[in-house]
């Protein structure tokens, strides 16, 4: 008769184990070698620490309190004169001992009970017949790095475990450390970064970077400081050889990437390495203040197609030069990189009515997106709504950020499969924290969080002043005339022009109203004016067309 179980053996049952007799001595050498491996392990492990205590313990058996005293006085006088004299390695030693003591004090404390509690830990069960017992493998923390924000546990996973399964837990383990959020970070193979954070460094308003000098983060055009990171490193963007998308509701701060993005071009600007080619289709109200720093500056849609027929014929010259040079185009004054930046694309693609403005616009774009990275055409564009009826060509863009977005779903689509789930919560972000948002970085798994810097307007005024180039002629209608300066000469000048009295000048009603008030008149006929009142010409037109 064929067996149940086949040829297999049954699987061995728990059974008695023999006891075995050793003599006291034995027992007593085998505890007493444990202890020493134990205090050997220790000192390997943590020598800063053996060392302080051993030392500090010496120094009070052989000064007393008083000399222990002086010591710590020493010491602490030492740290401050070391702190005044290198700020940057004094601050590195620091935060290497704060370290290691909430790595002592915080995270060793509760990582066996957390981690079994979050279902990281591995539990094999190894009852025997005497008494019910598991054997529990736990995953073991190897480093940590602490700074001002965040405590970062360099662990190693346990067999079976994955990034991802570390990264479901993250919420879970924020609760048990206290901590403002916890976010994991894949590093190499069979080893993860668990990221605690204290403080949120995007809380306040991230101040722009210096784009001139020896304190300038990053560096070229491959990494442009346009913001700070959660971690409180610079966010680097990277612009050569690549398309940014910044996507966010009304009011996310798409206005300051965009700023962040063209400040830190000035100098290149200046330099003649890069063009920028700017598309306002929201009647120029955004980016106009920034003209004297544009090549090309459109905003209307006659022009701004234009713009990216110029663009896409500029591409193909380049590329039809750069075959068989080179791969990827380098900026020089004679070839600069184009930056196309587009404020609010979705009203080039989606809400065109003019269908050949419509078709026109249709085949620049995705042509620009799919071609110009190599020949040095870069596009970076700003849109509201991410969705693929709005901006068809959204994969097209490398580098994406996504701000405050209106629906949890907008995640996934503007930094890809996953993300939302992987921590990139842009519906939570509040409403008052504009800039602030998610991007996903080459290389990493996981969005990074990140709140780009915010250029005032004295700020965006003081760039223009430094880095514009005088010549820059904007595409469009003219822009309007600034208010003349009303001057004693220029009354005259009026005057011999044939205008006797100023009431002559074709005035609109509301103004005629102003002018003929008493005391205006008296002013104007006295050939001064009264103190604080400035009349406006700008409604006359150019007084010096009025013959
Ligand atoms: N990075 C930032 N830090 C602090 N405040 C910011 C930041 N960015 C924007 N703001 C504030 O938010 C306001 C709105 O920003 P912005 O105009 O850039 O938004 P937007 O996303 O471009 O909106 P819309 O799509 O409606 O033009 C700004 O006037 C400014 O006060």
């Amino acid at each position: 008769m064929p067996r149940i179980n086949g040829d297999r053996r049954l699987p061995s049952l728990p059974a008695r184990y023999d006891k075995i007799q050793v003599p006291l001595w034995v027992l007593v050498v085998g505890l007493v070698a444990r202890l020493l491996g134990r205090l050997v392990r220790l000192a390997v492990r943590h020598p800063f620490a053996v060392a302080t205590l051993v030392i500090g313990t010496a120094f009070y058996r052989s000064t007393g309190l008083l000399g222990f005293g002086l010591l710590a006085g020493v010491v602490v006088l030492v740290a401050v004169v070391w702190r005044l004299v290198h700020r940057c390695s004094f601050d590195r030693a620091a935060w290497w001992a704060w370290g290691r003591v909430r790595l002592a004090f915080v995270y060793r404390r509760r990582w066996r009970a957390a981690t079994v509690h979050c279902g990281l830990a591995i539990r094999i069960p190894a009852s025997n017949a005497e008494q019910v017992t598991f054997d529990e493998y736990f995953p073991r923390i190897r480093t940590i790095r602490a700074s001002r924000t965040l405590d970062s546990l360099w662990v190693e996973l346990l067999p079976g475990h994955t990034p991802e399964t570390w990264a479901e837990q993250a919420e879970a383990l924020r609760h048990v450390y206290r901590a403002r959020a916890c976010r994991v970070r894949s590093g190499r193979v069979g080893f993860v970064w668990v990221d605690f954070y204290r403080r949120d460094p995007l809380a306040q308003p991230v101040a722009p970077y210096p784009v001139d000098g020896p304190d300038v983060p990053g560096g070229g055009l491959e990494n442009l400081a346009v913001g700070r990171r959660e971690d409180g490193r610079p966010w680097l963007l990277p612009l050569r050889g690549s398309h940014v998308l910044v996507a966010g509701a009304t009011g996310s701060g798409k206005g300051s990437v965009l700023w962040s993005l063209i400040r830190e071009l000035g100098p290149a600007v200046r330099d003649g390495l890069v063009e920028l080619w700017v598309c306002d289709p929201k009647g120029g109200m955004e980016l106009a203040a920034g003209s004297p720093l544009f090549a090309r500056f459109a905003y209307d849609l006659p022009a701004i197609a234009d713009l990216l027929d110029d663009a896409v014929s500029r591409m193909r010259a380049r590329a039809d030069a750069l075959r068989g040079v080179a791969r990827l185009h380098r900026p020089t004054r004679d070839e600069p990189l184009i930056v196309v930046v587009v404020d609010e694309i979705a009203a080039l693609t989606a809400y065109v009515t003019d269908r050949d403005l419509k078709r026109r616009l249709s085949a620049s774009l995705p042509l620009l997106l799919s071609q110009g990275r190599a020949p040095g055409v870069v596009v970076v564009a700003a849109v509201q709504d991410p969705r693929k009826e709005t901006l068809p060509f959204r994969d097209l863009f490398p580098v994406r950020v996504a701000l405050r977005l209106v629906e949890a779903e907008q995640v996934d689509l503007v930094l890809g499969d996953g993300a939302h789930d992987k921590g990139a919560r842009c519906e939570d972000i509040p409403t008052g924290q504009q800039g602030t948002g998610y991007v996903t970085e080459d290389g990493a798994a996981e969005p990074l969080r990140v709140r780009a810097c915010w250029p005032d307007d004295d700020e965006i005024r003081r760039t223009v002043d430094r880095y514009g180039i005088p010549t820059a002629e904007p595409v469009g209608d003219p822009p309007a005339l600034p208010a003349p300066t009303v001057t004693q000469e220029l009354v005259e000048l009026l005057r011999l022009r044939g205008f006797d009295h100023i009431d002559a000048l074709p005035v609109p009603a509301r103004r005629r109203r102003r002018t003929t008030r008493p005391r205006a008149r008296w002013a104007w006929r006295r050939g001064s004016r009264p103190g604080g009142w400035v009349p406006d010409l700008t409604e006359y037109g150019n007084p010096w067309d009025h013959r």
